[in-house]
């Protein structure tokens, strides 16, 4: 039995490579592949169980709400996720509770395992910030990656009882000291040639520790798409992380 897979926003950059990912997988059909004017009663006629979501933070939340209403599981990589979204699909999946959502910041082992290591980096240096470049296409900034690793950092400082790091700045132009993330400065390089790339940067005294990934072509996002378009239906509700679907 094959498992029936869509892709919403077949057009771009990762939705394409996420075409030929499904399509070369043996246990996976792909039913249907949408682009910006595409209709998605599409999803709906064409029997797909899981829905591959890669589109734009404009264009995510209204794929959700459709999928999840009609009973279409959904693995989502699109950025833009803040409290309020996140509530509003907790919601909708209240309404669908044998649907399963996962939304991945980033689908990269290596992504995710820097999520991983930093968390434990964190509570043993005093100073902390993190600096992600991308190309120069991107519609978010910060990412949704770096955003992620900030807010885990901040919550492993929290849970080890360390303060707020203390910025003595007084003198600066705005968005020098880049983005306040729960605490964490999150600076956003835009360039083009680059793809998707971040440095998480600990100091305390006398040392420093720099943890880094590249993502160099976007086939390495598609081992934890395939993987999570196996898992998301098993796992319904709301997973967010790709890391719940890993041995870590
Ligand atoms: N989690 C992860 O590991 C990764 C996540 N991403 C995220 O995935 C998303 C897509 O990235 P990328 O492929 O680079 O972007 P692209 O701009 O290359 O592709 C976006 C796709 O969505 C469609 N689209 C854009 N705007 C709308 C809209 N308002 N309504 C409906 N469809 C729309 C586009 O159609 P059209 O071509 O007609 O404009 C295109 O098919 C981003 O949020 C990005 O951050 C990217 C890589 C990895
Ligand atoms: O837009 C991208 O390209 C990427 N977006 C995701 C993010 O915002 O973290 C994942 C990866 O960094 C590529």
């Amino acid at each position: 039995m094959t498992l029936r897979v869509a892709v919403i926003g077949a057009t771009g950059r990762i939705g394409s490579e996420a075409v030929k990912a499904v399509e070369a997988a043996e246990d996976l059909e792909l039913v249907a592949a949408l682009g910006r004017d595409s209709k998605l009663e599409t999803l709906v006629e064409s029997g797909a169980e899981v829905a591959v979501e890669l589109t734009h933070p404009d264009s995510v939340m209204r794929n959700l709400d459709f999928c999840l209403h009609n009973g279409i599981h959904v693995v989502t990589g699109t950025t833009g996720w803040n409290e309020e979204r996140l509530a509003e699909v907790d919601r909708w999946l209240g309404e669908a509770p044998e649907v399963g959502l996962l939304i991945a910041p980033n689908f990269s082992i290596g992504a995710v395992l820097t999520m991983h290591f930093a968390q434990q980096a964190a509570k043993y240096f005093e100073s902390v910030e993190v600096v992600e470049l991308h190309h120069n296409r991107k519609a978010d900034a910060p990412s949704g990656t770096a955003t992620r690793t900030a807010q885990l950092i901040a919550a492993a400082r929290d849970a080890a009882g360390l303060p707020r790091q203390f910025d003595p700045t007084t003198h600066a132009l705005p968005g020098a000291r880049g983005a306040d993330v729960d605490g964490v400065p999150v600076h956003a390089v835009r360039l083009r040639g680059l793809l998707a790339h971040q440095e998480v940067l600990f100091g305390d005294t006398g040392e420093t520790l720099t943890i880094r990934h590249d993502s160099l072509h976007h086939s390495c996002f598609m081992p934890g798409i395939l993987l999570g378009v196996r898992k998301v239906g098993q796992t319904p509700g709301l997973t967010l992380g790709l890391e719940h679907f890993l041995d870590l």
